[in-house]
C-alpha cells in the first residue's frame, strides 16, 4: 500500500503517539530478599523495561534526505512495495496542504516553495504528525514505521520536530542517497516536461540547490556525527538504487527491531540480533527458568525461532497450559 501524503491537513487534530503495549511489570511469583543489591537489580531491571516498553509503543521513523532530484521519493516508492513502509512526503503533505481550500498557510507554502525556501517547522510537523497518526489510527496501530521523505532540512526544521514530538517517535536512522547535482539537475529538468511543479524549473531549481547546501547538508552531518546516517550512491540505476536501499533497510531497520531479550532480575540474560531471512513469530510469551529462585522472565517479543533454536543446547522449550516455558537443561 502506498501511503504517499494525502493523509492529513494542520486541523487534523489527531492525538500523537500511542501508549505502550503493558502497562506495567509482571508480578513475580516468589517473594526476592529485600537486600540492597536485590533491589538496585530490581530498579535496574525496571528501568530497562519502562524504556524497552516505551520505545516499543513508539513509531518507528527513517528520514530519507538527499538533494532536489536525488530520487527519495523513488526510493522510498520502493520500500513501500518491498517492505510495506508508511512513506510521508514533507514536501507533498505541503503541497496539498496549499491547495486545501480556506487552509490559512496556502500563500507562505507556495512562496516558499517557488523560493525554494524552507516552510516554517510548526507548519510541515502539523502536517507529518497528523498524517502519521492517521496512518497509525486507521491500521489499529499495525503500521508503525515511517520514511519521512525530504525532512528535516535545516536547523529550525530539526529543533521544531525534536521539541513538538516530544520523544513521541523512535528516530531510528536517516538515508542519506548522495547525488552529485548535476544528475540531479538533468534529472528535475527531465522530470519538469511532466510533473506541473511550479518549482521544477532552472530559476527555482537553482535556489533550492542552494538551500541544500546551505541548511540540510549540515543537517545530514548531524546526524552523521551521532552514527544515525546510512548512505547510498543514488547517481546509480533506479534498480541499482532500490536494491540497496532494500539492503539496508534488512541489514539495519529489520534488525535493530528484532531482537530477542530474555529480562530477568539479573538485567537482560540474552539478547541476539537476528539475520535477514531469519523467521519471525509475534507470540507472547511467559517465560520461566525452572532452575532460578525468582524467575519471573518476559517477552512480548518479536522472537526469532532460529535463534531460540540455536539455544537448545542449554536450554528447552516446553508449552504448559498457555505459555511457553523456557527451561535449563539438566546436566
Ligand atoms: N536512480 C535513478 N536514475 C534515474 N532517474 C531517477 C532515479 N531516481 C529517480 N529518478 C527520476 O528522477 C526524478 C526525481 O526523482 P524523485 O522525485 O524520486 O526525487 P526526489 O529526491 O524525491 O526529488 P524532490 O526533492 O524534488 O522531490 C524523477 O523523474 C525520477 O523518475
Ligand atoms: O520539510 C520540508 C519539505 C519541503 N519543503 C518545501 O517544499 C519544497 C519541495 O520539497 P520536495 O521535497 O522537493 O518535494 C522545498 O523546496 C521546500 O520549499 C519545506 O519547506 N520543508
Amino acid at each position: 500500500m502506498n501511503e504517499r501524503a494525502s493523509l492529513g491537513n494542520i486541523d487534523g487534530g489527531i492525538q500523537v503517539g500511542k501508549s505502550a503495549p503493558m502497562g506495567g511489570l509482571p508480578r513475580r511469583k516468589e517473594p526476592i530478599s529485600a537486600t540492597g543489591s536485590a533491589l538496585a537489580r530490581m530498579l535496574r531491571l525496571q528501568h530497562s523495561l519502562r524504556t524497552f516498553y516505551r520505545e516499543m509503543g513508539k513509531p518507528k521513523v527513517c528520514f530519507v534526505l538527499g538533494g532536489p532530484g536525488a530520487g527519495k521519493g523513488t526510493a522510498c516508492e520502493f520500500l513501500v512495495k518491498k517492505h510495506g513502509l508508511a512513506h510521508l512526503s514533507a514536501g507533498d503533505l505541503l503541497r496539498e496542504e496549499r491547495k486545501r481550500a480556506g487552509s490559512t498557510y496556502g500563500e507562505l507554502i507556495e512562496s516558499c516553495i517557488v523560493q525554494g525556501t524552507i516552510v516554517p517547522v510548526e507548519i510541515t510537523c502539523k502536517l507529518l504528525e497528523n498524517a502519521m497518526n492517521k496512518i497509525m489510527t486507521e491500521s489499529n496501530g499495525e503500521q508503525d514505521k515511517f520514511l519521512i521523505d525530504g525532512f528535516p532540512r535545516n536547523l529550525d526544521n530539526l529543533e521544531g520536530w525534536t521539541k513538538q514530538m516530544d520523544g513521541k517517535t523512535d528516530d531510528r536512522i536517516v538515508l542519506y542517497l548522495n547525488c552529485p547535482l548535476e544528475v540531479c539537475e538533468a534529472r528535475i529538468m527531465e522530470r519538469a516536461k511532466t510533473s506541473g511543479r511550479s518549482d521544477d524549473n532552472i530559476e527555482a531549481l537553482r535556489k533550492r540547490f542552494k538551500t541544500y547546501e546551505e541548511s540540510t547538508k549540515g543537517i545530514i552531518e548531524h546526524y552523521r556525527g551521532i552514527g544515525k546516517v546510512r548512505e547510498v550512491d543514488s547517481s546509480q540505476s533506479k534498480e541499482a538504487v532500490g536494491d540497496a536501499v532494500s539492503k539496508l533497510w534488512s541489514r539495519t531497520l529489520a534488525m535493530s527491531s528484532s531482537h530477542l531479550f530474555l529480562l530477568t532480575h539479573y538485567g537482560p540474560v540474552l539478547t541476539h540480533r537476528t539475520q535477514p531471512g531469519d523467521l519471525f513469530m509475534l507470540i507472547p510469551l511467559a517465560l520461566h527458568l525452572d532452575n532460578f529462585q525468582f524467575s519471573y522472565f518476559l517477552c512480548f517479543f518479536q522472537v526469532d525461532v532460529s535463534v531460540i533454536i540455536k539455544w537448545r543446547k542449554v536450554l528447552t522449550i516446553k508449552r504448559s497450559r498457555n505459555a511457553w516455558k523456557v527451561c535449563l537443561k539438566s546436566g
